[in-house]
């Protein structure tokens, strides 16, 4: 991939989107093709065909996807499922037909079994049950990977599919029925600071572990995968992670730190916990010369600043 390259970022206005457009402006890349949703809908196949026949793009970056956290992934499995096949499968087939140089299909860590060996290594996929809140996105997301594998034996395409872990950082949803957790906490204690509240309410018990990655970092391993390891390089899929976990709880307690609210959490135990763990075993990613830069602290101080600077002033 060189600075002239047609380069379509599916997803651009998205957390992670907007993060590979930000990256690849900044590195000089200046054929950068957009389109947004309301112009093409990438779940009408006709219509991403000719879009793909039309502009040619060489290098794919598919960011487009419906997203939610724990909730909307619980409550509308029927559009997760739906919307991800439609999205994935119309942007990989047509990437084939026009012969596209290089497709990066994202995915989520959210397709490993609920109860699979700690830390998480590529193997694992299929290996068990999954994760029950979240299914209908792991099965589209597993679907997606599979394909990509497919196109590369049958028909030598050059498509790699990426599994990172949970993300946050500028362009995230703030959304408190729809989003994941980090954004959502930032929303409701930075609420529960302005208001003089003495409590604020974090989903489930607290206790299940998560891992964070700030979609800056995760936008440099996908440009740095896209420059340099191929299919065959990366193997049928590669974690993206910082390998370090927290407690709910603790990214509960690191926030309010953050934004300066001292009241007390609560714990709802009526809305799920989710799978108890989920932390990447990010050898494999080591191996092929890319690390994390930006910890979880630093990376939640940009994420305030930026929901200040973008949702509170706007
Ligand atoms: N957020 C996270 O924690 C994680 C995300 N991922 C993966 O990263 C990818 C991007 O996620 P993220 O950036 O968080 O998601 P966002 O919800 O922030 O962005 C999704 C983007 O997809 C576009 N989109 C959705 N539906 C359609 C459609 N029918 N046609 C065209 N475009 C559509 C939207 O476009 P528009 O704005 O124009 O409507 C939006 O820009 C996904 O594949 C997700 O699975 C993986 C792990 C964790
Ligand atoms: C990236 C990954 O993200 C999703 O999986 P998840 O990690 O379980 O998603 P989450 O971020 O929404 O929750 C993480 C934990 O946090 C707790 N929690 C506390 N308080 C809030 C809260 O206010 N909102 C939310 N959403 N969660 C909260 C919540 O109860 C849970 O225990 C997949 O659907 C899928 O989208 C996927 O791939």
């Amino acid at each position: 991939m060189d600075k002239q390259s047609k380069i379509y970022v599916a997803g651009h206005r998205g957390l992670v989107g907007s993060a590979i457009v930000r990256k690849l402006n900044a590195a000089g890349y200046s054929k950068i093709i957009t389109r947004t949703s309301k112009e093409l809908d990438l779940r009408k196949q006709v219509e991403v065909g000719v879009f793909f026949e039309e502009e040619q793009p060489e290098y794919v970056f598919l960011a487009a996807a419906k997203v939610g956290g724990i909730l909307a992934n619980s409550t509308y499995p029927g559009q997760f499922l739906y919307d991800n096949l439609m999205i994935q499968t119309n942007v990989i087939e047509a990437a084939r037909q026009i012969e596209v140089k290089k497709l990066l299909f994202l995915g989520s860590t959210c397709i490993y079994p609920k109860m699979a060996p700690q830390p998480l290594k590529e193997e694992y996929l299929l290996t068990g049950e999954l994760e029950s809140t979240n299914e209908a996105y792991a099965i589209a997301k597993i679907a997606g990977i599979k394909m990509c594998n497919a196109y590369n034996k049958e028909y030598k395409t050059n498509f790699i599919s990426v599994m990172p872990t949970n993300l946050y950082g500028p362009n995230d949803n703030f959304d408190l029925q729809s989003s994941h957790v980090l954004p959502a906490l930032i929303r409701k204690i930075h609420e529960a600071k302005m208001n003089n509240e003495s409590t604020v309410s974090v989903w489930g018990s607290g206790r299940p572990l998560r891992e964070f990655l700030h979609a800056d970092d995760l936008a440099d391993a996908c440009v740095h995968l896209m420059k340099h390891c191929d299919a065959e390089q990366v193997g049928e899929f590669i974690n993206i992670g910082t390998g370090k976990e927290i407690s709910i709880e603790q990214l509960a307690l690191l926030l309010c730190e953050v934004i300066g609210y001292e009241g007390k959490l609560v714990f709802d135990i009526s809305k799920p916990d989710g799978t108890p763990r989920k932390l990447t075993d990010v050898s494999k990613l080591h191996h092929l010369g890319w690390k994390h830069s930006i910890e979880l602290k630093e990376g939640a101080q940009d994420a305030y600043s930026w929901y200040l600077d973008n949702v509170i002033k706007s």
